[in-house]
């Protein structure tokens, strides 16, 4: 290549100075080229030369060129020796002449060989495999030739390449007819007219000549326009495929092919800035105007790289910062996913929370309905209430008056046996028994009726009750069992010895207990022609005490307390009952205080039944459906028995509580029962009221036997007025005994099981062991208390056992008087 370009310098340098010396004076340089040609080096690279008066490189440059036209021959090698010999001798003012034909011959040699096609160029060449940098080269060397000479003596063989180039690359792109290439009569392409006319040498004008001139370079110009184009297109196409091969990574031969592409393009370039400036100087004066496009392409193209750079800068950084997003990306997606977690989780909570407010909606709807239910059963009840308080108010005073007449009559019964009873032998051992059998008994009564199979009782002494109740069978020991037919006398034979101990100062309670209408009241009172508990109770003391020494060494008191409805009423008061307070003893002392309360000092069995039936008078009672003689409150029945001491000995204080507890019912039994009698609602409510007071007074009794059985320290006896009266007689060293009455009809069973349960209970409370009371050996019966004289008819002083008479007293006789 460097051979090729040294040789197109010494062409153009021939052809500027031709151009600058005439035609004749360039024909002889020509012919003399090597003059000014010594000082050129072999191996430098020629560039162009832009002055027409340098000729110092021509020797040089033509004696390199003789040596190219056969580099592997040794003979070339011995006939370039000879050459460079005349060169030398060419240097020292004899050079050889060599005509432009025979350097256009060894120009076309050299690119033959440059090509490596193997052919010589003086072959015909095919238009269509001919390199174009070879074709532009034969185009120019066909331009140097006819600007050479006169037409005439231009070498057909040049005119041939020309012709043929000008076939080749101009044939379909010049319409002008006078510049269209021809082909001659031997297949030989032809030049244009004006090109072909200068080569036959016809005699023409000056001016026809000179536009003939013109119009060839217009051709000529064109077409290395066109061939510089095309050489712009395969500079392209090798951008393009370096720019391909510089985007393997890694590949040596990519690499070596970029570094050849690299060369050759900056060859292509040097040439096409060569053919360029040929033409800006070469040319007449519109191409020497013509601005140089091969530069133009070649800033382009630098401006191209440069904008590549950029963009691949640019490009990296876009896809670094690509790389950061898409980092930043990933973890807003992982953000975005918990916050979607938690939006379903709140919305699930949202969700159970208006499932919970809905459901609490519901609820106080139906709260709302069931006040509503409330009230209007509350209405219901006392409708019938009323009602039952109306029946009942109408009976009240009847069953007053039978109560106190039965009461004289059965007075009058004991009066008369008394004389049978004193031939009985003394029972000294009583207390001794008492203490013996335990603190405290619960015996059991059936009441008679109809027994279904619910009820099985194994009676006696020990016996057990065995109730089925609700699928279940569940049986109940007892300290004794009464059957149904049991009669009072044996019902009273088991408490004598209990009511015969208070004659020796113990204190004993006796009290019944069970559903309403099983018969507590019978037991504990009994009618006039079969007495119960308490009759027989006072007639043997009364009897006992006869036995003993007379009612004078005795002092009896006795007073009656009702609770009705938690409020405490004296029953033996003189007027109406009087409502009383239920105070604590003196502290240290224990028992209770009830100031007010009357106490009736009774010399006989008759007048003390006088008493019990003002009692029984003045007891509220009312009717019930299930029960007309039901009492609906609490009757205490105290005794106090003193007994004047021996002459050496103190004397003794006995006490003896006698409860008829009211009956234990099932609230709504009690008033669904009445409102299907249809009674007045005051009534009803006042039923009701009473019910519930019954029910709390007796669970207060179940809570304090409770604590007892659990031996608690503390017992909770202030939590109803019948616990704060009973006080004293389930305390330490007392005696009581339980007397559950049941009752065996089917539909009780549920009250039975109750009742039994409750006995169960009461028959494990260890109240300790029984003590007796003794009063001071003064001489004197007297008050435990105080100690004071005791006389009949004198007024008596509060006992520190419990219930205290103290406001009034009765005479022997029973006529109450005032204490003075
Ligand atoms: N063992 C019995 N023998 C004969 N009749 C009895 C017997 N027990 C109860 N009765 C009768 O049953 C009815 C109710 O008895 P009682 O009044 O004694 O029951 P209650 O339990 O005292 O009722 P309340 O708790 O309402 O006072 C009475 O008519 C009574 O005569």
């Amino acid at each position: 290549m460097y051979a090729f370009y040294s040789l197109l310098v010494y062409i153009f340098y021939t052809l500027f100075r031709r151009d600058g010396e005439g035609a004749a004076a360039a024909a002889a340089h020509t012919r003399d080229p090597s003059q000014g040609a010594g000082s050129l080096p072999r191996n430098s690279r020629p560039r162009p030369r832009r002055s027409r008066s340098r000729q110092g490189p021509q020797q040089d440059l033509w004696t390199e060129l003789n040596g190219l036209d056969s580099p592997s021959d040794p003979d070339s090698e011995a006939d370039r020796d000879e050459k460079q010999e005349a060169t030398a001798e060419g240097a020292a003012g004899s050079s050889p002449e060599v005509s432009l034909e025979e350097a256009i011959t060894h120009l076309a040699e050299f690119l033959s060989l440059q090509l490596g096609t193997g052919e010589s160029w003086t072959r015909s060449l095919d238009p269509d495999k001919a390199p174009l940098l070879l074709t532009l080269t034969g185009q120019l060397l066909a331009v140097v030739a006819w600007l050479q000479g006169p037409g005439e003596k231009r070498p057909p063989r040049f005119q041939h390449g020309l012709q043929h180039q000008l076939c080749g690359s101009q044939q379909t792109e010049d319409p002008a007819p006078a510049t269209t290439p021809t082909l001659s009569s031997g297949g030989q392409p032809l030049a244009p007219d004006g090109l072909r006319g200068a080569m036959r040498g016809e005699p023409k004008g000056q001016s026809q000549q000179r536009e003939e001139e013109h119009r060839d370079w217009q051709w000529l110009e064109g077409t290395t326009l066109g061939q510089i184009e095309e050489l712009k297109q395969q500079l392209a196409h090798q951008e393009e495929e370096l720019s391909r091969l510089r985007l393997g990574v890694g590949v040596t031969d990519s690499e070596k092919r970029i570094q050849h592409l690299t060369m050759e393009n900056e060859a292509l370039k040097q040439s096409l800035s060569l053919t360029r400036d040929i033409l800006l100087q070469w040319g007449p004066g519109p191409l020497v105007q013509t601005p140089s496009p091969a530069q133009e392409e070649a800033e382009v193209l630098m401006e191209l790289r440069s904008r590549l750079r950029e963009t691949e800068e640019t490009t990296e950084t876009l896809r670094a910062q690509l790389g950061v997003q898409e980092g930043q990306l990933w973890e807003l997606q992982g953000a975005l996913q918990e916050l979607q977690l938690e939006a379903a989780t709140r919305e699930s909570e949202q969700r159970s929370k208006r499932e919970l407010r809905q459901i609490l909606r519901q609820l106080a709807g139906l709260r709302g309905h069931i006040v509503a239910l409330r009230q209007g059963c509350g209405d219901l009840r006392g409708l019938v209430i009323t009602f039952i308080q109306n029946y009942q108010g109408a009976l009240k005073e009847a069953q007053g008056q039978v109560c106190w007449a039965l009461g004289e009559l059965s007075a009058s019964q004991w009066a008369r046996r008394v004389p049978e009873i004193r031939k009985k032998p003394r029972r000294a051992y009583q207390g001794r028994l008492l203490e013996l059998r335990g603190n405290i008994r619960v015996l059991c009564r059936l009441k008679p009726g109809s027994s279904g199979n619910l009820l099985n009782v194994d009676p006696g002494p020990g016996g057990t009750v065995t109730a089925n109740y609700r699928g279940r069978q569940r049986q109940f020991h007892l300290d004794r069992v009464f059957p149904p037919d049991a009669t009072q006398e044996e019902v009273f034979r088991e408490l004598e010895p209990a009511v015969l101990s208070c004659l020796q100062g113990y204190s004993v309670c006796i009290f019944t207990y069970g559903q309403t209408g099983t018969g507590k009241t019978y037991s504990m009172e009994g009618p006039p022609e079969d007495p119960g508990i308490a009759p027989r109770a006072l007639q043997s003391l009364f009897r006992e005490m006869g036995a003993q020494g007379g009612p004078r060494q005795h002092r009896v008191t006795v007073s009656m307390i009702e609770i009705y409805n938690e409020t405490v009423r004296d029953l033996l008061a003189p007027g109406p009952p009087e409502r009383l307070t239920v105070r604590q003893g003196p502290e240290g002392c224990g028992g209770i205080h009830v100031p007010g309360l009357t106490c009736w000092d009774v010399s006989d069995l008759r007048a003390l039944h006088k008493m019990l039936n003002l009692g029984r008078r003045n007891r509220a009672t009312a009717a019930t459906h299930m029960n007309e003689h039901s009492s609906r409150s609490h009757a205490l029945v105290t005794l106090t028995l003193t007994t004047a001491p021996p002459p050496h000995g103190p004397g003794t204080a006995g006490t003896l509580h006698l409860v008829d507890l009211a009956g234990s019912e099932r609230v709504w039994k009690a008033v669904t029962t009445e409102s299907s009698v249809g009674v007045g609602a005051g009534a009803r409510g006042r039923r009701l009221r009473e019910a519930q007071t019954i029910n709390r007074s007796l669970l207060a009794l179940g809570g304090v036997m409770a604590a007892l059985r659990a031996r608690q320290p503390h017992v909770p006896f202030r939590d109803s007025q019948l616990t704060r009266l009973l006080q004293p007689a389930l305390g330490p060293g007392a005696t009581a005994v339980m007397l559950v009455q049941i009752s065996s009809r089917p539909e009780d069973v549920g009250e039975t099981v109750c009742s039994l349960k409750f006995a169960e209970r009461v028959s494990q409370v260890e109240l300790g062991p029984a003590r007796r009371h003794r009063t001071p050996s003064s001489g004197t019966p007297s008050s435990p208390s105080t100690g004071g004289t005791p006389s009949l008819g004198t007024p008596t002083t509060p006992s520190s056992e419990g219930i205290s008479p103290q406001a009034e007293q009765t005479s022997s006789s029973g006529e109450p008087h005032q204490v003075s």
